[in-house]
């Protein structure tokens, strides 16, 4: 098959081309109105505030030429050099001189404007460091109070029944890990809790039991392609060879906030459960498409969990701060422990897709982390961006198998998992006649945009690969 090209803000009609003409330009206007409250905040510091200025002025500059719809720049060596920016960026303008904001590949303009607005910061020492989204970031955790301490009551309302579970002969044993295994998955994959047997203090029965099935079956019918069997399968098969001492599980991530904390409720499953020995997260190195996690995100996350002014759970006796603290202490354990390990590497923030998590690409770390992931049982990558980047963001016919979409990643020895809210254009993997059907309901409410179900995050697709070529 040939290989298609990748979407274009310029392509008629979709996401991508919305998302540039109309969502970048409100991006940018967000961040100058959180710069101007942070220099609010620290209006003493004369020096912080006379380059905030600067910063706000470029920022308001670089708004203009999006929706003037300029060509794109190549950064300059001064840039190059302040902002430590990877080179692949002006190789690709060198291959494409020709590119402006109205008509370039969305894949690469978006993470080369997160990056143009990250320089801006870096350029400036008092703000070299500063997460210009990080306001929003804890701002949308602190709103997810509920959800964050009903899974924080159901983690410690589990613990006890994962011991109990070694007294339950062989397969019913694994049955009830089972769909535990599934509805973490849900959990880390939705990035909320609504999954209703882990929000009630399901016994491991009622888990079991019809109603717990009926709960399951309803949430899991807005996934229309499910591999979560097959992850399951890796993970209990690699605890039930004795001789496998290590068990590790890679995520890839996206959101901080409440996705990172229900990531981290999968690792603590897994890790609590013995299907897995050590998970690895992967963070970014810069504030990326707003909401994505950077190491500091992490940190923010385990004292925001301790904190009864941001998450207001009451007396530290109240049965709520109790199990926030329980977690937060858990993760501190698995972190000593060595358990669970948080990286940053600037591949992820380059424009690279993953079809350079091979050894190939030698130039931007894609082939050193292709190197380290074949360590790794199962990598997981979450959301919709690793999805486009998986899958090139190419215009593949939606029917598109697969192992054919990730290109090398199908045979180059990662196993993986995606977890994908489908909030963009490129979507593969569908049944014969799905997208029809999707497209026709979602045009009753949306005229003219029926292809767009899957750009609203309604839907959700769950894709695995053995990374093995597999047997004909
Ligand atoms: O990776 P996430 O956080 O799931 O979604 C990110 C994203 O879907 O947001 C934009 C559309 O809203 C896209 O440009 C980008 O792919
Ligand atoms: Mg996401
Ligand atoms: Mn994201």
């Amino acid at each position: 098959m040939t290989i298609p090209g990748r979407f274009m803000t310029n392509d008629k009609g979709t996401f991508g081309e919305y998302t540039a003409s109309s969502r970048w330009p409100i991006i940018i206007q967000n961040a100058i109105d959180d710069l101007t409250e942070q220099q609010e905040s620290e209006k003493n510091n004369d020096n912080k505030f006379k380059q905030g200025e600067v910063i706000k002025n470029e920022l308001k500059q670089f708004r203009q030429e999006v929706i003037n719809r300029v060509p794109l720049r190549p950064f300059t060596e001064e840039e190059i050099e302040v902002a430590n920016v990877p080179l692949s960026f002006n190789e690709y303008l060198k291959e494409h001189p020709e590119v402006n904001w109205g008509a370039v590949e969305w894949l690469f303009s978006e993470v080369y404007l997160y990056r143009r607005m990250n320089v801006l910061f870096q350029r400036q020492s008092e703000w070299a460091k500063f997460d210009i989204f990080n306001k929003l970031k804890q701002s949308t955790f602190e709103s997810s109070f509920h959800g964050v301490v009903e899974l924080a009551l159901r983690y410690e309302n589990l613990l006890p029944q994962l011991k109990e579970m070694e007294q339950y002969s062989g397969s019913d044993g694994e049955d009830i890990l089972r769909i535990l295994f599934k509805e973490f998955i849900e959990i880390s994959l939705w990035g909320n809790a609504t999954d209703l047997s882990l929000l009630t203090n399901a016994t491991l029965e009622e888990i079991k039991s019809i109603q717990g099935a009926k709960a399951r079956a309803a949430s899991e019918s807005k996934i229309v392609v499910n591999d979560t069997e097959k992850a399951w399968e890796v993970l209990t098969k690699a605890k039930a060879e004795a001789n496998s001492t290590n068990i590790r599980v890679d995520f890839v991530l996206d959101n901080s906030g409440f996705e990172l904390y229900a990531d981290l409720m999968l690792a603590a499953f897994l890790l609590q459960s013995g299907l897995a020995t050590k998970c690895i997260f992967h963070a970014k190195d810069i504030p990326y498409m707003v909401s994505d996690v950077m190491l500091k995100d992490f940190d923010l996350l385990i004292k925001d969990l301790r904190d009864r002014e941001f998450f207001p759970s009451g007396e530290a006796s109240t049965k709520e701060s109790k199990a926030l603290d329980l977690f937060a202490n858990e993760l501190d354990k698995f972190v000593s422990s060595g358990k669970i390990e948080f990286r940053e590497d600037s591949f992820w923030t380059t424009e690279l897709d993953y079809w350079n998590l091979d050894a190939k690409e030698v130039k931007y770390h894609g082939s050193t982390l292709h190197e380290d992931l074949q360590a790794s049982n199962l990598v997981i990558f979450k959301g919709d961006l690793n999805y486009r980047k998986l899958t090139g963001d190419r215009k593949w016919p939606r029917t598109t198998k697969w192992e054919t979409a990730i290109g090398p990643l199908s045979t180059n020895g990662i196993t993986s998992l995606s977890l994908r809210t489908c909030k963009a254009d490129v979507q593969v993997g569908l049944p014969e006649g799905l997208d029809a059907e999707l497209s026709q309901e979602w045009e009753k409410e949306n005229p003219g945009r029926g292809s767009w179900w899957c750009c609203s995050g309604k839907w959700a697709v769950i894709c695995f690969s053995s990374g093995t070529p597999s047997k004909k």
